[in-house]
């Protein structure tokens, strides 16, 4: 038995949810260029969950269950009033999602009917918790869901308490749509290997929201901000990453483990960054990126994956930094639960072997004689 590093190249599990042939990511086969021009993320979660794309009484059914089930448990929010004022954001989201559980009744409920509608309500529950930490701990009070609008419009308007504009909700929806689902990585996986022991779909979630966290995956568009604001301005950008190249240092928002020749959702993502940009008149960010992107492609043959272009975005839409993580973990919350509700259709425990390389016939010591 050998071990393939990182399990790079393993087909792990079968899966109809989402795909990547040849470069090209779909959901339910549908293109996602197609999917990001055209669809809503609660369309798109609707997909990712049923298979099929929701028609007009689906998607309704859909969205009052969203208003229905938006409010987060007072418990829950009193409990984060009490976590650090300073606490890391996945840190804070990860233990926050796990108290959800708590006070949900049906929380064990293994009958698919009961699975089903704790994705939903996670899904409605997920913005309104990322948002009532950012304004708790700037010691404010949780604004409460409003009713009958889109996820990425109410979680616009319950961080901010004021309505969003027009172009605001759009943009933060199309990138919810372009994160949502991503076969089988890691934090996908870490959600799979959680529920087929047949543990329960919070602690899915919890594990997922955990393994999103590292800078290799989900962390990445936060860790693209910290690079931007070192380097700080578009003269600055040649100097730090040659530099930074020279010094064999990654840098954040390039390279794939699946895709080799560019991740197909970063082009919609640089778009969004360019035409906010120009909106805000300040095209600075957007410069750098591009400057970035020439030099690392130029230099290493490294494309920018989902997560480069999705930094100077959420900073145009004035989201605080330590909140774009959370923001990925509020859209792919959509892909975990389908997976997790797939895993469960056809369950079998994941456990794979090690490849033992550790020392043979040892004995053991007494501790006097050691
Ligand atoms: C939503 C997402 O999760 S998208 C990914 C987000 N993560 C990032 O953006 C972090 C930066 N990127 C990376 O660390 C990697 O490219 C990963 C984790 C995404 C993929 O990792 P792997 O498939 O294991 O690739 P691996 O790390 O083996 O890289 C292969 C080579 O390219 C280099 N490389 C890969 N990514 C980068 C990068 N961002 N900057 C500089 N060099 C890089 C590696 O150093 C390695 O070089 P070597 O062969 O000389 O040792
Ligand atoms: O698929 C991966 O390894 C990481 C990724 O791009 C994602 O989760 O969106």
């Amino acid at each position: 038995m050998t071990a393939t590093k990182g399990l790079e190249g393993i087909v792990a599990a079968a899966s109809s949810i989402s795909s990547i042939i040849d470069g090209v990511l779909t959901y339910r086969g549908i293109n996602m260029d197609d999917l990001a021009e055209n669809a809503s993320f609660e369309e798109v979660a609707y997909l990712l969950w049923y298979g099929k794309l929701p028609n007009r009484s689906e998607i309704e059914t859909l969205q009052k269950q969203l208003d229905e089930y938006a409010v987060v448990p007072n418990e829950v929010l009193e409990g984060m009033k009490l976590y650090p004022k300073n606490t890391n954001s996945m840190a804070a989201l990860r233990t926050a999602i796990s108290s959800l559980a708590l006070y949900d009744q049906a929380a064990n409920d293994m009958s698919p009917e009961a699975n089903q509608l704790k994705a939903i309500k996670l899904q409605a529950q997920l913005p309104a918790v990322v948002a009532a930490f950012s304004r708790i701990r700037e010691g404010k009070e949780p604004v409460a869901p409003k009713k009958g609008v889109s996820i990425a419009h109410n979680f616009l308007y319950m961080l901010s308490g004021n309505e969003p504009s027009d172009v605001a909700v759009k943009a933060l929806d199309q990138a919810l749509v372009l994160h949502a689902d991503h076969e089988l990585n890691a934090s996908t996986f870490a959600a799979r290997v959680t529920v087929a022991t047949l543990s329960d779909i919070y602690s899915g979630i919890t594990s997922a929201i955990g393994a999103l966290k590292g800078p290799l995956h989900g962390g990445a568009n936060e860790a693209v901000m910290v690079m931007l604001e070192e380097i700080g301005s578009f003269a600055n950008v040649e100097g730090y990453i040659n530099n930074a190249l020279a010094n064999k240092q990654k840098i954040m928002g390039f390279g794939h483990r699946v895709y080799k020749n560019g991740d197909p959702r970063a082009k919609h993502l640089q778009k969004m960054s360019r035409e906010l940009g120009k909106l805000r008149g300040n095209m600075e960010l957007y410069e750098m990126s591009v400057k970035i992107e020439e030099l690392v492609t130029g230099q290493k043959g490294l494309k920018p994956n989902v997560d480069f272009y999705s930094a100077s975005v959420y900073t145009a839409l004035e989201i605080p930094r330590d909140l774009f993580t959370p923001i990925f973990a509020i859209s792919r919350l959509s892909g975990w639960s389908a997976h997790i509700l797939e895993q469960y259709q056809d369950n079998r425990l994941i456990r794979p072997r090690a490849d033992y390389v550790g020392p043979v016939n040892a004995k053991y010591v007494p501790i006097e004689q050691r």
